[in-house]
């Protein structure tokens, strides 16, 4: 199927909807072209990672990758709420699956690794849509070894700094514990956003704090608002390399029910997404969006959530990418 083309030296860009309907076609993330229609290198890489071997509950998030190339059929291509058309700005494309064995989860965090490892060398930044919190860890790997320890912004019903389950190390449960203890995160600048709900004790609080996390609780957001709330994490945050971790349980259940550790009293969508407007300056190395099970999603509540909080993000990465470059 065709992409828009504008001019040589210029991004390709979406399939154009008004030419050739949105329903039509194999889907990529909003109907972007594959990287390998851009010769191979993008500068911001959507790549999916479909494993959910890692999770504790209800499983599926293996293919919440797709669900939300799905459900992203509907974005159009100029941003209002950034000011910005993040598929001109710089070149956006789909790098389809890692292709990760759903057997063995030590050898599917390596694949990771080595896979997002060699996307970021040709330069790209990452957009990774999971798969379950798991594939965090890997993907936290080769950032950091791009960039030194980065910060990490991490929006989650759940702290995920537990140790092990069922004394397995790797798991959706575990991944920033296993960030901090290998040295890959920015310990001045660790936040959750949207925490809530039963822990198995009060010890997990004081194990989260002395990795030195810092929470923005979900009542939090609402008694303080979302501009406040942007601020104080703007000014944690600085202009450190930054990593954005989005469970989409981050938000209530009656905005994405479709995930498997679904916990009452979430953010709405509205709220996630003026928050990570109001970081659009932060420098936002790259991100990952998890743990969307569309086997529990109503009319693709979930994965439209999903796919608009992506689309957000990788608004913020072309803007910088194009702001690099002028500059
Ligand atoms: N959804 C994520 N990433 N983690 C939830 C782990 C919660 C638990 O089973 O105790
Ligand atoms: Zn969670
Ligand atoms: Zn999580």
């Amino acid at each position: 199927m065709s992409t828009s083309r504008p001019s040589p030296g210029q991004p390709v860009g979406p399939v154009d909807s008004s030419r050739i309907p949105r329903y039509a076609g194999p889907a990529t993330f909003a109907r972007l072209p594959r990287i390998d229609q851009v010769g191979g290198a993008a500068d911001v890489a959507v790549v999916g990672v479909p494993f959910d071997t890692g999770v504790s509950y209800r499983p599926g998030a293996r293919f919440g990758g797709n669900a939300i190339r799905e459900a992203s059929r509907l974005l159009r291509p100029y941003n209002p709420a950034q000011d910005a058309s993040p598929f001109a700005l710089a070149q956006v494309a789909d790098a389809g699956d890692i292709a990760v064995n759903p057997f063995d989860i030590n050898e599917a965090v390596e694949t990771i690794e080595e896979a997002t490892g060699e996307l970021l060398s040709t330069g790209a930044r990452l957009m990774t849509l999971g798969g379950d919190h798991t594939i965090a860890l890997p993907v936290l790997r080769s950032v950091a070894r791009k960039h030194g320890p980065v910060a990490l912004l991490h929006f989650d019903a759940h702290l995920d700094t537990w140790d092990t389950y069922f004394g397995a190390e790797y798991t959706h449960g575990t991944p920033f514990r296993r960030a901090f203890e290998e040295g890959i995160l920015d310990t001045s600048a660790l936040s959750h956003v949207g925490t809530r709900g039963p822990l198995y004790g009060k010890q997990d609080l004081d194990d989260d704090a002395k990795m030195g996390f810092g929470i923005v609780t979900s009542a939090d957001v609402m008694r303080r608002g979302v501009d406040e709330v942007a601020d104080q994490l703007r000014q944690r945050i600085g202009d450190r390399p930054l990593y954005i971790s989005i469970d989409i349980d981050v938000l209530d259940p009656a905005h994405a029910p479709g995930t498997g550790t679904p916990e009452a009293g979430g953010l709405t969508s509205r709220e996630l997404l003026e928050i990570l407007r109001g970081l659009a300056d932060c420098h936002l190395v790259s991100a990952d969006l998890v743990e969307v099970a569309p086997a529990y999603d109503h009319a693709e509540m979930t994965s439209v959530a999903a796919s608009h909080t992506a689309y957000e993000l990788t608004t913020i990465m072309s803007r910088q990418i194009a702001a690099a470059r002028e500059s």
